[in-house]
């Protein structure tokens, strides 16, 4: 296929986004399998539990080497790593877990901050919701290596299905921070949901993953008009590649009305 020139060398420099750009896959094609195969086999195996970081950078090389994989990346990582050492959340909702690897990274830097601060690891909470079952399978395995099966719990099924049965059977009542990065087109749904569910409390960090590429202009007119909620985007770069991306870290200031069809805004 040919491509524009300016794709032509982003492919030249990073060839595992030549499969995406000649046919737009870039997941589900056999790639999360080869994944585990090839984190099984790392050299730095042995090193996955005393060092999780060694496993997500595993994960990227595979991404740089091997195929391109959807997580959020080492740059994004990065971002999401200063969010929540600042705000230091204790309980995380995902919507959309994929490999694990945005999960592991949570769990690593809020388990690191509070051994720093003194706190209880026992009381750190990670819920990662996905309705893919085979990655799920792998995100369990993944979590599993990086010693985190006691922190992250993936959650297999529909993101909406997931919230509303762990809500109403009492096992979350209210979360730190919500983690969109599942479908741009269900942010707005399942953002609301979250808000119907009485999750979305003051206090509350909402980040959404690639509100410019591909895009969630509806999602970012909902929390910037939302009257109490201070909302803006942060860059992030998707790795490989580079291209420009941004996360929408929208904090509650007040708690927002659980009521169904509640979406008052400013
Ligand atoms: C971009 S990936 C998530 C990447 C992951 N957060 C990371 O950075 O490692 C999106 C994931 O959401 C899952 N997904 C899509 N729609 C979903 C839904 N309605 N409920 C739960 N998971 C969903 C997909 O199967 C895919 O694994």
């Amino acid at each position: 296929m040919e491509h524009p020139p300016e794709i032509q060398a982003v492919i030249a420099k990073y060839p595992t986004l030549k499969k995406a750009f000649d046919t737009g896959v870039e997941s589900d094609d056999g790639r999360e399998g080869a994944l585990l195969e090839f984190i099984l086999a790392h050299p730095s195996r042995i090193q996955f539990k005393t060092a999780p970081q060694t496993l997500l950078d595993a994960v990227d090389e595979f991404s740089f080497k091997k195929d391109f994989l959807i997580s959020v990346g080492p740059h994004k990582a990065g971002v999401l790593s200063d969010l929540l050492e600042k705000h230091k959340p204790t309980s995380i909702i995902e919507l959309g877990s994929y490999l694990g690897y945005s999960a592991i990274l949570f769990a690593h830097t809020m388990k690191t901050n509070t051994q720093n601060a003194g706190g209880e690891v026992k009381d750190l909470k990670i819920w990662s919701l996905e309705m893919n079952v085979e990655f799920a399978g792998i995100a369990r395995q993944l979590i599993d290596l990086a010693g985190f099966d006691d922190i992250i719990e993936v959650v297999i099924g529909p993101a909406e299905d997931s919230l509303r049965q762990l809500v109403k059977d009492g096992t979350i009542t209210n979360v730190d921070m919500v983690f969109l990065d599942h479908v741009e087109e269900l942010y707005v749904q399942d953002f609301k949901v979250c808000q119907e569910l009485g999750l979305l409390k003051k206090g509350t960090m909402v980040v959404a993953d690639n509100v410019l590429r591909p895009g969630a202009p509806d999602y970012r007119a909902l929390v910037r008009g939302l009257k109490g909620v201070k909302s803006e985007g942060i860059i992030g770069l998707i790795i490989p590649g580079g291209a420009e991306d941004e996360l929408e870290v929208s904090n509650v200031l007040e708690d927002l009305k659980s009521g169904k069809d509640d979406t008052s805004t400013t």
